[in-house]
This record gives structure tokens, C-alpha cells and sequence, in this order.
């Protein structure tokens, strides 16, 4: 194994000592002799048989669809690496592609997204989301109404293993707490639309803290410093730093970084429209700069400087200053004053490809690739999934017990609603007027004050923005989110419900008999909590509140409508809204079973005594075309069983989206590239009556998603 290793070490040293420059030869800008050892001082690591993270990505491409069906290539023939015990920054001007690379990087692009390249971690294909390497996004989805302690304590809970004492537990947590610098604000909670919490900066580092809780060997931060005050941006840089330290590989993607922060970085990878404008050792880029024709004048921030050089958006800024007369020119000998951002870009780019930079840059790539080393586990949770299951119900139930929003002011409109309800049908009795105004009564608590429930979808998604950040980064499954949301919402739908019907079964005086008051109670809350479920499997294909609360309110107005009051059943037009549509309605068995529930063995009597009475069995048949020969608790069992295909349904789209989604995307991308290959084929043949193997060996992949042993 260790004569392996060595024989390997040769092997690349002999590589590395063989190689030069491909092409013709032709190398631009002489390097420092710091520079010309570049990269290379590493290749005596010992690679095999550890556990950190060797990334290296090559001729990186990704394209996105457009809605009209255009291809827009948004990275283009990237190649890099990342090493353990780095911190790489990845710079560029808004828009350049750096969120694109990261998400690239860690297999989490975007659906209409396809990547073409190779990306291996420890020189294979490997799959980086669920927890192998934790990943920062640029927004701070956190629980608004849990402390920072809180927040962190859960997440550790979630994560780490059950046989792990709760005091070294603790102590992690206090750990991370300093580490990040927020003792100060431990106890204060995150902060949400009614609650006054935390500051932006302050949700920054704790969001940086759940992800370097565990203390993952890859970590990919999307602008970990946007934000953040000077003083701050250090601080969090250097723990970075500090964790790369320890032998982990760290890539972030940064903002305007000042002076001090930049001085932090190992390597720096400056894109600009999608394209390498300078990878290397931070502290080469400027003498690359120079080089190239774009000396960093004296008493600029080398990072504003190289960052000047690349942003295209300063061109439109100084054509619309020239024009208002705002900006008078002085000569300062700045080299970009004689020259357009696109043409130094352009530059920039030339001088990139042809430099020694971007040779030492493949040739490492080439080296680390080469070597096989550990597969690293999915790094994500350690607990079992009794307890995530567990700590999710908890955590849940905490939130809905703080947030107002989430069933407080549910409760309170319900209870005004079924007030209101029960006055206006108060004391309904049996006379033959009743016998619509219990229909109509039936019809409004099931229809509408059901309906309701949509009011709970803008929380819901707000807690399903937490779910996708942590079940991306592996903090717990799928199935152990559903039970935790069910278990944790149970008391409230009971509350609500229990409040509800009786406030409306007592004061509109249903059917006398706790068994009718029983029925009506679980009726309601059958269907308050089907809405619920419904609205998750909403949420997991369409998680924008405002879109989801439309297709939610027009799904359930369908449901109302073909319930079987405001046409009757036989009358709803078959097949379709007859047969399936009143069947998967839910309010058409709830409405069923309570019309059966109130009505049956009630009689109908007018005050004229010599009008007949009418039995509540014939009012069921033939008024509101009842099956009296099926039992009422059958509906309630339909609307149960309802509850639960719901939330298998959100369960499989959840895993559809995770696991069949990027193999279609694959499958797309190849497809798309065949035809574009063709079609740059029939092109070539046309105009030169040759052809151009322009796409051969292209290797296309969706996300990094298979795993090669
Ligand atoms: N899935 C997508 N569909 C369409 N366009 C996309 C997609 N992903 C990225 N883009 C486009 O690609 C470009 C690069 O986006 P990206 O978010 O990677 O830039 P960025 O450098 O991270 O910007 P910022 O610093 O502002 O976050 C943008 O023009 C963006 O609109």
C-alpha cells in the first residue's frame, strides 16, 4: 500500500518534471521564481488514504435553457482545483458565474441547468449534495423564532451522533458559538415578520456556524461575507482560513473583499462573464496583472483593482456619466483609462490562456486527478432517524408554539368565523326551513372554513426553505421532516378543530348525541388537516407561497364545487367532474358523512299542522341524493386515508425531484448536445465540405451525480 503511494508520488513528480506548457509553446509573462515552483510545492502531500477533500474540475461548462428555449452559456471551459488546507475565493463582478460554479461544484444547479466537464473529489465522480460537502447559500433561511443557541443546538442534535454525551455536545455548540463570535447574541432570537431579532450580519455567521458544525472536510460558501461590516468580514474570513487549517478545503465566493480579507486567501479563482480571467496563488494575481498590462496603481486595493478590470457594467457607468457631463477626467495613470473594461477583459482572457498560470493549473488538475483517493461518506447526519424525527417534532412544535402566524391567528379566525356561524344559523331546529339551512351550514364549515387552513402555506414554506437547506446539506431524510411536521402540527389542527365544532355544534344546536359531536369534530378536523397536507404537497413542486396559495385556492374552489351542494350529486356532470373529480374531492365525503351524521333520525315538521313531517332519511335520499346505505364513518375513513396519500405524495415528489429529475436533465443535456453536434456537423460540411468533430469527447453530466468506485 505505502510502496503504491510512493511509486505514485514519483510518478506525478516525473509528470510534473516532463510536462510543458501544450501547444505551441508559446508562454506569455515570465513568472517570479515564487511563481514558477507554483502549485507544485504540494505534490509531495501524501494523498492516498486520508480524509480530506482533493477537488479539481476541468473544461467546466455549463449552459441554461431560457424560457423561449434558448441555450445561454453561462460557464465556459472552467478548470480549477481546490485542496485541503485552502481557502480558495472566487471573485468576479454580479453575474459572472460564481454562485453558477459553486452550485456546478457541489451537483446543485438549477433544473433547466446542464453541465458538460469533468468534476472528481479525490479523482472520482462523486455524488457532493446530502451532506458530503456542506454547502452556505446566499440566503439565511433560518427558524425565525428560535435563539441563535437554539437554532444551534437543534441543528447539532439533528446531526450528531445519539451515543455522543449531551455535555460534549454542548460544549460544541458553545464552541461554534464563539468561534463565529456570537456570544453576544446567543440568547436573542433570529427574527422573523413580527418579531425584531437578530442583525443581517449576525444571521450570516450563524448561518456560516450550522455549517461548520460538524466540521465537514468540503465547504463551499456562496458570499459568506455580503453583509457584513469590515471588522466582521475578517472575522469570519480568518475562521475560514482557520478551518482550512485543519486540513479542509474551503471555496467561497466573495464581494468587493477588503485588503485585509484578501490577504487571507490561499487561491484565487477572478471570473468574469463566465469565463477564468485568472486563476492562481492570491498573492501572484498581482503580478499577473502587471503583467498583462493592468499594473494595480499604488493606493488601490489590489482586489478593487483586479475587480475594475473585469466588470463590463463600468463601460455603460462612464458612456451615461459622459453623457450627463457628471464625470471630468482627470489623468491619474490609471492603465483603464485608456482602454474600454470589455477590451481589458478581453485581454485579460488572452493573457490567461496563454500563461504559465493557466498551464500549472491544468498540469495540477491533471496530477490530483490521477490520484484515487478516499471516498469520502456522506458527511452528513450521525444520529439515528428516531431522534432526527424526534428533534424536527420538537423543533417544529417550538416554532408553531412561537410563531402567531403559524395557528394562533388561525385559531382566532376560525373561532371568529364559527362564531359568526353560529349566529346566524342559531338554533336552526327542525322545521322545514332547517332542512336547507343545515345543507348550507354543513356546505360553509366544510367548504370554506376548511378553505382556511391556506392561510397556514406562507409558514409552511417558510419552513420548507429550511428543509431544502438542510436536507441539501444532509442534516436529516425526507420521511423524517413528514412525521415531524405531522406530529408537531396534530395539537393545533386538534385545537383548532376541537374549538371550532363546538362552538358551532352548540350554538347552531346540530344533532343532539356526543357521537354527532364526535363525528363533526373529527370531520372537521379530517379536513382542515387534508387542506394542510394538500397544500405540502403543493409546496414541494411549487415552493413560492404567493403561486402556491393560487393553485391551492383554485384546487380546493374545484373540490367545493364538486362537493355536492351546489350541484347535487346526481346532477354533477359525468364522467369527469362526476367520476374522478367529486371522488378526490375531499369535501365531498365530508360533506357526505356530516349531511348523514346531522340529518339522519331527525324529522322535519312544519308549524301548519296539517303539513306532513318529513324523517331525515327521506331529506337525505331525496333532497341531497344521499347513499344512506354508506355508513358515515366510511366518508370520515376516505378522509383520513386522504391525509396520508398527501403526504406520500409530497414524500415521492420530494424524491422524484432529488433522484429522477437530474437523471432526466442528463438525458436532456445529452440529447441537446447530439443535436447541436449535428447541426455544427451539417453546418461544417456545408460551408467547408469537411467535418468538424467540434464535440467530440464532450463529457456531459447533470449535476456530479454518479458515484465511480
Ligand atoms: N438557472 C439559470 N437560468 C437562467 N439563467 C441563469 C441560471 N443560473 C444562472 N443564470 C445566469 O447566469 C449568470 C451568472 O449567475 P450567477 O448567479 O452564477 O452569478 P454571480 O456571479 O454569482 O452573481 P452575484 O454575485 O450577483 O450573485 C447570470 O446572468 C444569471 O442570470
Amino acid at each position: 500500500m505505502r510502496g503504491g503511494a510512493e511509486e505514485m508520488r514519483s510518478s506525478i513528480m516525473a509528470d510534473i518534471e516532463a510536462n510543458r506548457p501544450p501547444g505551441n509553446g508559446m508562454v506569455v509573462g515570465g513568472l517570479s521564481p515564487l511563481s514558477e515552483t507554483l502549485w507544485r510545492d504540494k505534490a509531495n502531500a501524501e494523498l492516498v488514504g486520508d480524509v480530506s477533500a482533493r477537488l479539481t474540475w476541468k473544461d467546466l461548462t455549463v449552459t441554461v435553457t431560457l424560457p423561449k428555449g434558448e441555450m445561454h452559456r453561462v460557464l465556459e471551459g472552467l478548470t480549477g482545483f481546490a485542496e485541503p488546507g485552502t481557502l480558495t475565493a472566487l471573485m468576479g463582478p454580479s453575474g459572472s458565474g460564481k454562485s453558477t460554479l459553486l452550485d456546478a461544484l457541489a451537483g446543485r444547479l438549477a433544473a433547466n441547468a446542464f453541465l458538460s466537464g469533468v468534476i472528481l473529489l479525490n479523482g472520482r465522480k462523486a455524488k457532493l449534495s446530502f451532506g458530503t460537502a456542506a454547502y452556505l447559500t446566499q440566503d439565511d433561511t433560518l427558524i425565525g423564532t428560535l435563539t441563535v443557541r437554539e437554532t444551534i443546538w437543534y441543528s447539532a442534535r439533528l446531526r450528531l451522533p445519539n451515543k455522543m454525551p449531551q455535555e460534549e455536545k454542548r460544549a460544541l455548540v458553545e464552541s461554534t458559538i464563539m468561534e463565529m463570535g456570537l456570544q453576544d447574541c446567543a440568547d436573542t432570537v433570529i427574527g422573523n415578520w413580527h418579531l425584531r431579532g437578530i442583525s443581517g450580519g449576525e444571521k450570516r455567521r450563524v448561518s456560516i456556524a450550522l455549517e461548520i458544525l460538524m466540521r465537514p472536510r468540503l465547504l463551499f460558501l456562496d458570499e459568506p461575507t455580503s453583509g457584513l461590516d469590515s471588522a466582521s468580514a475578517f472575522f469570519v474570513t480568518q475562521t475560514l482560513r482557520g478551518l482550512s487549517r485543519d486540513g479542509r478545503t474551503v471555496i467561497a465566493s466573495i464581494h468587493q473583499p477588503s485588503s485585509e480579507v484578501f490577504e487571507l486567501f490561499d487561491s484565487l479563482y477572478l471570473l468574469s462573464g463566465g469565463k477564468t480571467v485568472y486563476f492562481g496563488k492570491s498573492s501572484d494575481a498581482h503580478e499577473f496583472f502587471a503583467q498583462a498590462g493592468f499594473p494595480c496603481p499604488s493606493l488601490r486595493n489590489p482586489s478593487d483593482h483586479f475587480l475594475r478590470c473585469i466588470n463590463s457594467d463600468f463601460d455603460k457607468v462612464k458612456a451615461t456619466l459622459k453623457g450627463s457631463m457628471k464625470l471630468r477626467f482627470e489623468r491619474t495613470g490609471d492603465p483603464l483609462e485608456k482602454t474600454t473594461t470589455a477590451e481589458a477583459m478581453r485581454r485579460l482572457n488572452e493573457f490567461y490562456s496563454h500563461s504559465q498560470f493557466f498551464y500549472a493549473a491544468r498540469q495540477k488538475v491533471d496530477e490530483i486527478s490521477r490520484i484515487k483517493g478516499t471516498i469520502l461518506d456522506s458527511g452528513g447526519s450521525q444520529a439515528t432517524f428516531l431522534m432526527q424525527a424526534m428533534i424536527l417534532t420538537k423543533r417544529s412544535f417550538v416554532n408553531m408554539t412561537r410563531d402567531f402566524g403559524y395557528y394562533w391567528l388561525r385559531l382566532l379566525i376560525y373561532i371568529l368565523v364559527t362564531m359568526c356561524i353560529g349566529t346566524i344559523y342559531y338554533n336552526v331546529g327542525t322545521g322545514y326551513s332547517a332542512i336547507l339551512a343545515r345543507g348550507a351550514c354543513a356546505s360553509f364549515v366544510f367548504g370554506f372554513v376548511t378553505f382556511m387552513s391556506i392561510g397556514g402555506f406562507p409558514s409552511f414554506v417558510e419552513d420548507m426553505k429550511v428543509f431544502q437547506r438542510e436536507r441539501l446539506n444532509g442534516h436529516y431524510g425526507v420521511l423524517a421532516f413528514v412525521i415531524g411536521n405531522t406530529l408537531s402540527a396534530t395539537p393545533f389542527l386538534i385545537m383548532i378543530s376541537v374549538a371550532s365544532a363546538t362552538i358551532c355544534y352548540f350554538m347552531v344546536r346540530l344533532h343532539p348525541g356526543f357521537m354527532h359531536y364526535l363525528f363533526f369534530v373529527l370531520c372537521l378536523y379530517g379536513s382542515v388537516a387534508v387542506v394542510e397536507s394538500l397544500m405540502m404537497a403543493i409546496a414541494s413542486v411549487v415552493p413560492n407561497f404567493l403561486m402556491g396559495i393560487i393553485i391551492g385556492a383554485g384546487i380546493q374552489g374545484i373540490f367545493m364545487l364538486v362537493s355536492g351542494y351546489f350541484r347535487l350529486p346526481n346532477d354533477i356532470p359525468k364522467p369527469f367532474w362526476r367520476y374522478p373529480m367529486s371522488y378526490i374531492s375531499f369535501d365531498f365525503w365530508s360533506l357526505q358523512g356530516q349531511y348523514q351524521n346531522d340529518l339522519e333520525g331527525l324529522v322535519f315538521e312544519n308549524q301548519t299542522p296539517d303539513l306532513p313531517k318529513i324523517p331525515g332519511e327521506y331529506v337525505l335520499e331525496n333532497v341531497f341524493q344521499i347513499d344512506v346505505h354508506r355508513s358515515k364513518w366510511w366518508d370520515l375513513s376516505v378522509i383520513f386515508s386522504m391525509i396520508i396519500i398527501y403526504r406520500i405524495i409530497f414524500f415521492v415528489m420530494i424524491k422524484v425531484n432529488e433522484d429522477v429529475t437530474p437523471w432526466v436533465r442528463g438525458f436532456i443535456a445529452r440529447r441537446r448536445l447530439q443535436q447541436k453536434a449535428t447541426l455544427e456537423r451539417r453546418h461544417s460540411s456545408a460551408d467547408l465540405g469537411t467535418r468538424t468533430p467540434s464535440l467530440r469527447g464532450y463529457v456531459v453530466e447533470a449535476g456530479t451525480g454518479s458515484t465511480d468506485n
